[in-house]
């Protein structure tokens, strides 16, 4: 954890290495949430951990291209309440607790997801 202003959001968040650390931990809190484990049964673990390290790496400003499909089409026939969003964002600030990374740089991550909240919603 730091708190030099230098750094940029994806140098808080340790980097690809880093976010994948965050990323592995959770897929475990999610594993363990009955508000949205449902969801997720069957789904292929490593290509989610990949294609989500990616987005994150790459919305935080780092040198990657997140290659899965479009959050309007991978979370269409869903249907995500508001709830299951709010569930996944506190497990991923859970996550980037149990991993040291500064609030503000928990804060700023989140903010870059409230973009995609529509598309995710399908709404
Ligand atoms: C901030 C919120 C979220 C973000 C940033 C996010 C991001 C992603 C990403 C990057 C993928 C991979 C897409 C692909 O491979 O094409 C994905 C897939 C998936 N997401 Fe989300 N997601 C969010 C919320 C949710 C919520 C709330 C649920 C359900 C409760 C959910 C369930 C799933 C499932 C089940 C998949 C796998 C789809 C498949 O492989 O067929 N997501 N998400």
């Amino acid at each position: 954890e730091t708190t030099d202003p230098s750094e940029t959001l994806y140098q808080k968040l340790g980097e690809r290495s880093g976010i994948a650390n965050i990323v592995e931990d959770l897929l475990y809190l999610i594993v363990e949430d009955d508000r949205i484990n449902e969801q997720f049964r069957g789904v292929d673990v490593r290509q989610f951990h990949t294609n989500l390290t990616d987005q994150l790496c790459e919305l935080s400003g780092g040198p990657c291209t997140y290659s899965g499909r479009k959050m309007r089409e991978s979370h269409s026939d869903m249907n995500v309440t508001d709830t299951q969003f709010n569930a996944l964002a506190e497990n991923l600030i859970l996550a980037m607790e149990q991993n040291n990374i500064a609030t503000g740089a928990q804060n700023r991550l989140i903010k870059k997801l409230v973009p995609l909240y529509p598309q995710i919603r399908n709404l």
